[in-house]
């Protein structure tokens, strides 16, 4: 990447990258691997300071990068056609990382006999193929790889067959768009959107884009029209540890938009649908109501926070026995993963889920010398009250009490983040007075204590007061934030994997 970015410390790339994925401490070396593959020799040139770089603009130069990556690293063949998504080898390993954390976490116990491995179904595999390859060559995960067309039906099959040591660990099966509900509109939009994108090769990968873009209002208030996603393409009797998904994020090649910084490719039939990754991903909440126990654990990648937060809602208004979110810091970008169950959870994690609802805390260790508690109950009170709750601080107890609407939880979650431009404020007003979930005139009332433990390390408790509200899933979500953004202001950053 042209441009004088600081070099990135160690700790600082660390925190972007799960510590098990393969470049946490070994980033690609361009030098290496021009040394060690011709093919890739021609795309690699060094900057004045001495360090190979290729152009990120030249699609060829990002798909021979992944190619040689996935070849060197994990001893994959791999090829796409010109413009296809293409996909980057180290961001796509931390989604496969998370997955491989929530299965071992045992929050939803697994029934799996012993010896049996981890099935997955992976929704949207492209003709990348990317996340069944690195899932069954990584951690011998088997898969079921969908898709709706025909080059991802072709290009996803000829990946498989090039690697016969994991081929028969992937099935790669192909979406019936005959007797789907698609309609007119659907075929309208995407070809409308075929005509605008087609030919632009240099479209931005969505790991690079949306949540730097904003989509139209309407893109959350339309619903998805397109071909079946889990309902009607896993077989009666199947059973899987999970699902995940790259969703199309967009709902036009426009709001996909160009980054000029990047060139990975991307189809409008893999970047877009009706309705946005909003659409799609609520399609596959309400096909996991109906599949429930056919999965463990439900997942998808999410674009955009705004959307983030209403899909979290959503999942405890439908019954979702537990939802885990956790966020992929992409360059100066962040995804989010979003991940439920309608499993109960494990005997031994009931009543801690129960009151992990209810009262949460975590500790802040490591204070610098010149912060108190009174700076911390301070900081608790301006990050919840920016985002308009009404605070009642009280300094001898060290305590707050809170009221807050889902609008002011949303802005709070908002804080820091991309969407919370002019635009970002107006869209999300717009889009809670027009959503239907009529949970407008619900609050939320909480409780924020800081305790000091032991000179330099503080102990934060949240209470909830209302547990019924259907806002409550907030609550979570809003004491992680909270957590993060004190951590980062007063002591030595340390970040979960799994929050
Ligand atoms: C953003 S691409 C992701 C490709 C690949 N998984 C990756 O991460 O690079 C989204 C993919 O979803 C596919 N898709 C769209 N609607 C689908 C559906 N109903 N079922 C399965 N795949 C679908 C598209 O064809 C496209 O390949």
């Amino acid at each position: 990447m042209a441009g004088k970015r600081k070099r990135k410390s160690v700790g600082e790339r660390r925190r972007e990258i799960h510590p098990r994925n393969k470049y946490s401490d070994n980033p690609p070396d361009f030098g290496l691997l021009a040394s060690l593959y011709p093919s890739f020799e021609p795309f690699v040139f060094y900057s004045h300071d001495g360090r190979p770089k290729i152009d990120w603009t030249d699609f060829n130069a990002t798909r021979e990068l992944t190619r040689v990556l996935l070849l060197h690293d994990h001893g994959l063949n791999w090829w796409i056609p010109d413009g296809q998504l293409c996909p980057t080898v180290p961001n796509r390993s931390n989604y496969i990382h998370w997955i491989e954390d929530l299965l071992a976490s045992d929050v939803v116990p697994c029934s799996r006999a012993d010896g049996d491995v981890a099935k997955g179904f992976d929704i949207g595999t492209g003709a990348n193929c990317i996340y069944p390859l690195l899932g069954a060559s990584l951690l011998g995960w088997k898969f079921v790889g969908s898709d709706v067309t025909d080059v991802a039906m072709e290009w996803a099959n000829q990946n498989v067959r090039s690697n016969p040591q994991i081929s028969e660990m992937i099935e790669i099966r192909r979406v019936d768009c005959e007797d789907n509900d698609l309609d007119s509109q659907e075929l309208q939009n995407r070809q409308q959107s075929n005509s605008e994108g087609m030919g632009s090769s240099n479209n931005t990968e969505n790991d690079n884009g949306p949540s730097s873009v904003l989509q139209s209002v309407s893109s959350v208030k339309k619903s998805y029209n397109g071909p079946p996603i889990l309902l009607g393409v896993v077989k009666d009797g199947e059973n899987f540890d999970f699902c995940m998904c790259n969703p199309p994020f967009f709902e036009t090649m426009d709001a996909a938009g160009l980054n000029p910084k990047t060139s990975c490719g991307g189809t409008p039939d893999e970047m877009v649908c009706s309705g946005g990754e909003h659409a799609f991903i609520t399609r596959i909440i309400e096909d996991s109501v109906k599949l429930k126990a056919t999965f463990r654990w439900y997942t998808s990648m999410v674009g955009r926070k705004l959307n983030l937060n209403n899909l979290v809602s959503r999942l405890w208004n439908v019954g979702a026995t537990i939802v885990k979110t956790t966020e992929f810091v992409q360059g100066k970008t962040s995804r989010w993963g979003l991940a439920w169950s309608f499993l109960p959870p494990s005997k031994k994690m009931i009543s801690s889920q129960v009151t992990e609802k209810k009262n949460l805390s975590f500790m802040l260790e490591g204070l610098q010398r010149q912060y108190s508690a009174f700076h911390v109950l301070q900081s608790v009170e301006s990050f919840l009250a920016n985002g308009g709750a009404s605070c009642k601080l009280n300094s001898a107890t060290f305590h707050i009490d809170i009221t807050a609407s889902e609008d002011q939880l949303n802005a709070i979650l908002g804080t820091g983040t991309e969407t919370k431009s002019e635009d970002a404020c107006s869209e999300l007003e717009a889009f809670n007075s027009s959503n239907n979930y009529d949970i407008q005139s619900d609050v939320l009332c909480f409780s924020i204590s800081v305790f000091q433990q032991i000179p330099g390390t503080l102990l934060v408790k949240g209470t909830m007061k209302e547990r019924e509200s259907s806002i409550s899933g907030l609550f979570l979500l809003v004491f992680q934030q909270l957590e993060q953004f004190l951590k980062k202001k007063f002591c030595i950053e340390r970040k979960g994997i799994i929050r």
